[in-house]
Parts: structure tokens; C-alpha cells; sequence
């Protein structure tokens, strides 16, 4: 996720959103980067014209200000029927997330001075670099929040950044469940292991936890049609998929020690709801028991 977390259901969750004009452009500009590579594989034909847009894109050097060149392009290939003849041959194209959406605002994430709103931060990428530390004050609880970036070479290093922790929030992309990638190499069971390798960490004994089955919203989208057996031979549904999932994790968790959710974060006003009332319940069992570490 981007941005500062969430502090409570009425203060904004995004601060200084004149800073993420760059991070919402870059956004768009890798939605049709990949997209040349989709039309490729799909053997769909690129015309002349369309073929110097991903050009100039590609060899686009992304500074402040985008050029003219650089907009026209985009509006070559955002007003071409590209995405719809590779939608054609493949439902669910191998696109950066919510590309969608960030189609549908490039006429404003072209424009110059435009601030990004809180939703557009929301729904584009940018990596988690180094730990972000943040008090956050919710149902009259104070909680020290601690993000830790999901790459490798972070996760590495987790542990060594908290030593007295109370909850450990995991949030696990469900989306994965629908993509042919998570089930072949490196990826296949990755989550699942590396929540596996936390929960054996002599640290996190006594923990309380949170696990969030993220991007519901994409999993309902995508599961359509899609076949879970490569998950378990007795999968023959979306919804026993995920619940099939869910279980993998939890069964390693102490009973009475966790909460699980399958949610939509970018959904604000149920995310927030669904935060505040695990707010309000950890912070209770904390508050009755202060010594829960
Ligand atoms: N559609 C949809 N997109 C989401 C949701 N939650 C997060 N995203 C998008 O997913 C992207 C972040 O994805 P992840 O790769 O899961 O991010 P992360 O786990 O923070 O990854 P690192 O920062 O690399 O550690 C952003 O583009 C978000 O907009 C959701 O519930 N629905
Ligand atoms: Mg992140």
C-alpha cells in the first residue's frame, strides 16, 4: 500500500498529494509498456502508428512534466481497440493491478499541475522502501505502527526491527489465487511459506494476529472460470478457494490468537470500519492484560 495508514475514519489517510503526480504517471506509463508485451504474446497487430507510441514510450525518460510526444502516444494507444482485441483472446490480461483504472484517469494524470486524488494514490504502485514508523491513535487506543516492505530482501530482516511486538498484521493478496504464475517456480506457496517461517520466529510466540486476504474485489473479478485445482484437487469454486486458503494459514496459528478477514483496502469506508473495530478489540485485551508480549 501507499501512502501514511490509515489514522482514523475522518482525518485523511494521504498527506501532500502534489508528490504523487510522478508516482501516478509512472503508473500509466508501465500499464502500456506492458501492454506492448501482451499485444506480442497475443500475436495481436500493432499498426505503424501505434508501434511508434510504444516507442516513444518505451524509450521515454520520465521527468516532471511529460512532453507533448509523450501524451499523444498515450492517447494514440488509450483510444486504440488494443486492449479490447487482447481482452478477446485472454479474459484476464497479465497487466499491472487496477489498470483499469488507471486508463480510465489518464486524461487527468496528464494535465499538467494536477494533484492526484487520495483514491488515484490508493490505486497505483510504488515499492515499500525501508520501515515506516507511524503512532496511530484509534478508538481511543494508541498503537505504534511498524510497516515492513514485502520484498526479499527485506523480509530477511523483519525480525530484526521490533523486539516487543503485541500484533503482527499479514496481509496476504488473494488476487495471487488467480494467476497461472503463482502456481508455477519460485512463487508457487511463497506466501504461505514465508508466513510459515514468521510464525516459527521464537519472537513472535505469544503474539496476537491479524491476517487480511487483500483484493477480494480482484479475486471476485478474476476467479470467474479459473481453475483452482492446481490449489487443491477438491477445489472446484472461487469461494471454496478461498476459504480452502484461508485455512492453510490459520491452521498455523494458535486458537484464540488470531483474527482473519478477507478484504477490499480499497474499499475506505469498510477497511476503516473493519480497522477500527479490531481496534477497539485489541486494544481492549491489551489494556485488560498489558503484558500480552
Ligand atoms: N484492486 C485492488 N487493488 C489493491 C487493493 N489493495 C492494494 N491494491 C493495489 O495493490 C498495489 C500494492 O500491491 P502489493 O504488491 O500487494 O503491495 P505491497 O504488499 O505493499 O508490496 P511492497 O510495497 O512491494 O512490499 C497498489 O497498486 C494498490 O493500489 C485492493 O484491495 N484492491
Ligand atoms: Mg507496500
Amino acid at each position: 500500500m501507499n501512502g501514511t495508514p490509515l489514522r482514523n475514519a475522518t482525518k485523511q489517510v494521504v498527506g501532500n498529494r502534489q508528490y504523487y503526480l510522478y508516482c501516478v504517471q509512472l503508473n500509466l506509463l508501465n500499464v502500456y509498456r506492458e501492454l506492448q508485451k501482451v499485444c506480442k504474446d497475443m500475436e495481436v497487430t500493432i499498426t505503424e502508428a501505434q508501434q511508434l507510441a510504444f516507442d516513444e514510450i518505451d524509450t521515454y525518460r520520465h521527468k516532471e512534466k511529460f512532453t507533448p510526444r509523450v501524451i499523444e502516444s498515450i492517447r494514440t494507444l488509450r483510444d486504440s481497440q488494443l486492449f479490447d482485441l487482447c481482452r478477446m483472446r485472454q479474459r484476464i490480461l497479465p497487466l499491472p493491478q487496477n489498470y483499469n483504472f488507471l486508463i480510465s484517469r489518464a486524461d487527468d494524470f496528464m494535465s499538467e499541475n494536477f494533484i492526484p486524488t487520495e483514491n488515484d494514490i490508493m490505486m497505483s504502485y510504488s515499492q515499500t522502501i525501508g520501515l515506516s514508523y507511524e503512532l496511530v491513535t484509534c478508538q481511543g487506543y494508541k498503537f505504534d505502527l511498524l510497516e515492513m516492505p514485502g520484498h526479499h530482501l527485506w523480509r530477511a530482516r523483519w525480525t530484526q526491527h521490533f523486539d516487543d511486538p503485541n500484533l503482527v498484521v499479514f496481509v496476504i493478496d488473494l488476487s495471487e489465487l488467480c494467476d497461472q504464475a503463482f502456481y508455477q517456480g519460485h512463487l508457487q506457496k511463497k506466501t504461505i511459506n514465508v508466513f510459515n517461517d514468521l510464525t516459527r520466529n521464537p519472537i513472535l510466540k505469544k503474539v496476537y494476529w491479524l491476517l487480511l486476504f487483500n483484493k477480494l474485489d480482484t479475486f471476485n473479478d478474476h476467479s470467474a472460470g479459473f481453475d483452482f485445482k492446481k490449489l487443491a484437487s477438491h477445489l472446484d469454486t472461487g469461494d471454496s478457494a478461498k476459504s480452502f486458503y484461508r485455512s492453510q494459514f490459520t491452521q498455523l496459528l494458535p486458537k484464540g490468537k488470531f483474527w482473519a478477514h478477507m478484504v477490499s483496502l480499497m474499499n475506505l469506508k469498510d477497511s476503516q470500519d473493519m480497522i477500527s473495530e479490531m481496534s477497539r478489540r485489541i486494544g481492549k485485551i491489551h489494556r485488560e492484560r498489558p503484558n500480552l508480549t
